[in-house]
């Protein structure tokens, strides 16, 4: 029969050749698409005569970019062999089956067995199918592809996206039982033809659709190799005259010595990437981390810096040079980019010729000098030229002068620059803080996207795996494409994997989603990576956490009552108010914890506005300021009004005389908050500087800088953590004191990780002020329970907004309870009175960390809170114990009824 083709005939026999289809190529009109795969064939023939592909062709998206060939066989780190690592990493993530051959003939476990008389039902089997619609022509139009699943005497036609096209129940059994390969058929009003038998496997993963760009994307498709060619090499590998090529050739040596004790060789390109990237022939060289930073790096930053040169050379996905560093807060991902991005500059495998000329960073503006100042702590000013685009500094010098070669931006003024920025030619993108680029709907996405670079960095300390779609847009962002199309993706990936996590999920869709989430972790594990905080521990003095519940004052706890007794709660536990009053009525509560000043000004304030008639605000003020003493003055605050601020008061004295030459760090997320805290500075005659939401960015890091500095005076460092936590390292400060707390965990640690990291000298103490048996411990037992775990909202873009509160969850939060020490405790089922328990080491207990990707890579995150039954093993004690160790504590116990203290890296404890 004479026929049209679908859109995998054209690409020759659908079982020879790959399934996958990169997304781009689906707008190429059928014409082209024959051009392409001739084109390919072609490539193919060369390569197989120079004994090239032969390699690459068995598994290319995994181990054989990575394994040394023989040329490049010799060690690549004299001082640790981090590529095996990854082999066996990858490895072992594929061994499922060959991703080439994703339409197999005929396994054996699903041969339909001739004379069988009754299907059963669970026997489901697979073809890859062309269909049409039903037409009597002998010469068939073919619309395209599809998978057929009979399960018994059912079907299920769905193309290549995975979106359903026909159904059918109680189809004719005969024909649905003697399906075999060639066959036509009418089925669901189409006309189909059996192109081949799929195996289970290849079902389950989601190779047989037209996703699994990593399976195939690593293969030499004809976009694939297009790309390449045109792409990496193009802006700096101009050189094709024969005199050019021979002067290169005289400088062929490696820019550093790869044979030196502690040197970080990269691996070399193999001949599947030469045979793409080395159009002129170049010598290969081997490219050499300078050894000057080499000195400074730390293990996991040299196997970040491999990875990351593997991920952007476009060695460990095929004609794909994305990645994505997860590292958590704290483990240099500046470091390792600015690594990555001198070597490149100066360096590249062919010929020497370095691979980039430019790089674009763009960070959040708060980071902006971060930046500039880790490039001149690693590299100092001469070796490389800086541009950092401020108010005074505008693009247009950048894009005059040939003298600079990193622009470093924030996100807000690269949407103000994007048309200067688009005419600049980029080699180099880095996204610090990318997770901002998981919403492909905000310009500043849009924008980045649209740049023509190709490799493409995100830096993230945040979990990317949390919510599928928000990964999807990440994982497009750096290798667009390479999970195909968004409606797909859903139907293969997001969609079986979420199903399969509902407690109503059958076996079967348990196990499909099970085996989507290992595909999609296989396909984007080459080009993500996430190391956690432990593997710097070592390297960082002993961190002693301490979670403190402070009593609260008289007053506190009598506006306490009346608040809760306010017509407007009552309303709220009877659900009988709009969605978002009991966030008004959450909001009074905290800002009471914090001090009753505040309260007190919210009032007044509101009385004078206008619309306080309308407003329920009314319902929950009212009384209230008769409760205050009559003369009452919110600016003349005393500390005792406020349990938190007491302690904190006297948290303050005992570092300053204990520890002199120590600082503190004083973390609110209300910038209110924090004028009471400077308030209490200046009454006590302490040095302080502040940045919060107001603070000029052009100023960040000079306050930075200047609390960082050892001629600094400065002894507390006011940090509104919403403002700016993201990023800054205040290694100056010791001490560091939340002084409230966060329906989102992800603020708080973001905040404690300010100080514990690279390059703190003192033991570091970490004070969480709660204030006892209020919503302040409330919200703390959200964030370590297993209700503010599976939530997975370790993600600081996420607010309490989002947060759905049933009507016994409110009543919960709407309680005061006055008589216990530590509410928290109490619910541990923990059998001590308080008399200082002795639990085991928190490092004992790895903490999780939710993913929608499955249980199967979870790992050990300290991102996450700990949670319930890690709190059990920490120390913990009542405040009335008799002998408190800790001088710290000592000072303050009077006003604390508990106290919860964990040490990590303890050998050098306090
Ligand atoms: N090898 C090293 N030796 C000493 N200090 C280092 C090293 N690597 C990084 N640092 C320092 O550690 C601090 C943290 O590094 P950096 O800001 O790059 O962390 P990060 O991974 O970007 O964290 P975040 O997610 O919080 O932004 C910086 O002060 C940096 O200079
Ligand atoms: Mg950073």
């Amino acid at each position: 029969m004479r026929r049209s083709a679908a859109p995998s005939q054209l690409q020759g026999n659908p079982f020879k050749k790959p399934k996958f289809i990169p997304p781009a190529r689906s707008n190429a009109s059928p014409n082209e698409e024959v051009t392409k795969l001739n084109s390919d064939i072609k490539l193919f023939k060369v390569a197989a005569n120079k004994n090239t592909f032969l390699q690459s062709q068995n598994d290319p998206r995994i181990c054989s970019f990575n394994l040394p060939t023989e040329e490049s066989s010799r060690g690549i780190n004299h001082e640790d062999n981090n590529r095996e690592k990854y082999c066996l990493e990858a490895s072992a993530k594929t061994t499922t089956s060959d991703p080439h051959h994703t339409v197999h003939l005929a396994p054996k476990e699903i041969t339909v067995s001739k004379g069988q008389e009754e299907e059963p039902d669970s026997l489901v089997k697979y073809f890859s199918v062309v269909w049409c619609k039903p037409s009597k022509k002998k010469h068939k139009k073919w619309e395209g592809d599809a998978v057929l699943i009979v399960k018994g005497k059912s079907f299920t036609l769905k193309d290549l996206e995975g979106k359903d096209i026909g159904r059918g129940i109680g189809y004719k059994f005969k024909e649905l039982e003697k399906i075999e390969e060639g066959q036509t058929m009418m089925i669901g009003g189409k006309e189909i033809e059996v192109m081949g038998i799929i195996s289970p496997d290849d079902f389950n993963s989601g190779r047989c659709f037209q996703l699994g760009g990593g399976s195939s994307s690593a293969l030499p498709s004809s976009q694939a190799v297009k790309k390449c060619f045109s792409n990496p090499f193009k802006s700096v590998c101009k050189l094709s005259s024969k005199e050019n090529r021979q002067n290169s050739f005289q400088n062929c040596k490696p820019r550093h010595d790869p044979y030196a004790p502690n040197s970080l060789t990269m691996l070399r390109p193999d001949n599947n990437h030469q045979w793409m990237f080395n159009k002129n022939c170049f010598p290969v060289v081997d490219v050499v981390i300078d050894p000057h930073l080499v000195f400074h790096l730390r293990p996991h930053q040299k196997e970040g810096i491999i990875f990351l040169y593997e991920c952007v050379m476009g060695m460990r996905v095929n004609g794909r040079c994305g990645a994505i560093l997860a590292d958590e807060m704290g483990l240099g991902k500046t470091l390792q980019c600015i690594s990555l991005i001198w070597t490149l500059q100066c360096q590249g495998p062919y010929g020497g010729k370095p691979v980039i000329k430019k790089t674009l960073v763009v960070s959040p503006g708060s980071l902006v000098n971060n930046w500039r100042k880790e490039f001149q702590k690693w590299l100092g000013s001469e070796r490389i030229k800086i541009f950092t685009v401020d108010q005074d500094h505008k693009v247009e010098e950048f894009t005059k002068s040939s003298f600079y070669s990193v622009l470093i931006i924030s996100y807000e003024m690269l949407l103000r620059s994007l048309d200067q920025i688009k005419s600049i030619k980029f080699d180099l993108l880095i996204c610090d803080e990318g997770h901002r680029l998981k919403n492909r709907t905000i310009k500043t996405a849009t924008a980045l996207i649209n740049l023509s670079c190709e490799k493409r960095i995100i830096l993230t300390g945040t979990p990317v795996q949390n919510d599928l779609q928000e990964f999807f847009a990440l994982i497009d962002f750096v290798n667009p494409g390479i999970l195909g199309s968004l409606p797909s993706y859903r139907k293969i990936y997001e969609e079986p994997i979420i199903k399969s996590r509902q407690p109503s999920a059958s076996e079967e869709e348990k196990e499909l989603g099970e085996r989507r989430a290992a595909e999609l972790t296989c396909l984007t594990g080459l080009f993500v990576l996430r190391r956690t905080q432990e593997v710097i521990n070592k390297y960082l003095p002993p961190k002693i956490e301490n979670v403190v519940f402070c009593r609260p004052g008289a007053l506190q706890i009598e506006l306490y009552r009346k608040l809760l007794n306010s017509q407007a709660v009552r309303f709220c536990l009877q659900g009988l108010l709009e969605n978002s009053s009991h966030l008004i009525c959450i909001g009074a509560l905290k800002k009471l914890c914090n001090h009753p000043c505040l309260l007190f000004s919210s009032v007044k304030e509101k009385e004078c506005s206008s619309t306080w008639d309308e407003n329920e605000e009314r319902n929950l003020y009212e009384g209230l300021i008769n409760v205050f003493p009559a003369d009452y003055n919110p600016l003349m605050f005393t500390e005792e009004e406020s349990g938190k601020l007491q302690v904190l008061s006297k948290l303050l004295a005992v570092i300053h005389e204990l520890c002199p030459d120590e600082k503190v760090v004083l973390v609110s997320n209300y910038t209110q908050t924090l004028n009471i805290l400077q308030e209490v500075c200046k009454r006590h005659g302490y040095a302080y500087t502040r940045l919060d939401g107001q603070t000029q960015i052009s100023q960040r890091q000079q306050i930075v800088d200047g609390f960082n500095s050892k001629y600094s005076s400065d002894f507390i460092f006011l940090l509104s953590s919403k403002a700016g936590g993201v990023g800054l390292n205040l290694i100056g400060g010791s001490h560091l004191i939340l002084y409230d707390i966060d329906w989102n965990p992800a603020t708080d640690i973001q905040a404690m990780s300010r100080v514990w990291r690279d390059g703190q000298k003192h033991p570091v103490h970490i004070y969480r002020l709660l204030t006892t048996g209020t919503i302040e411990e409330k919200i703390y037992q959200r964030q370590i329970s297993k209700q503010g775990l599976s939530g997975a909202v370790v993600d600081l873009t996420k607010t309490c907004d989002h947060i759905q509160f049933s009507v016994e969850e409110l009543k919960n939060l709407f309680t005061l309870h006055e008589s216990s020490h530590c509410v928290t405790h109490d619910l541990l089922d923990c059998e001590c009175t308080g008399e200082n328990h002795t639990g085991d080491s928190l490092e004992k207990f790895p903490v999780f960390r939710n993913c929608q990707l499955g249980t199967h890579q979870q790992k050990s995150d300290s991102l996450k809170p700990v949670s319930m039954s890690q709190l059990k093993q920490w120390k913990h004690f009542s405040g009335d114990h008799l002998n408190l160790t800790d001088p710290f504590l000592e000072r303050i116990r009077e006003n604390v009824s508990f106290f919860f203290q964990n040490i990590t890296n303890q050998t050098t404890a306090i």
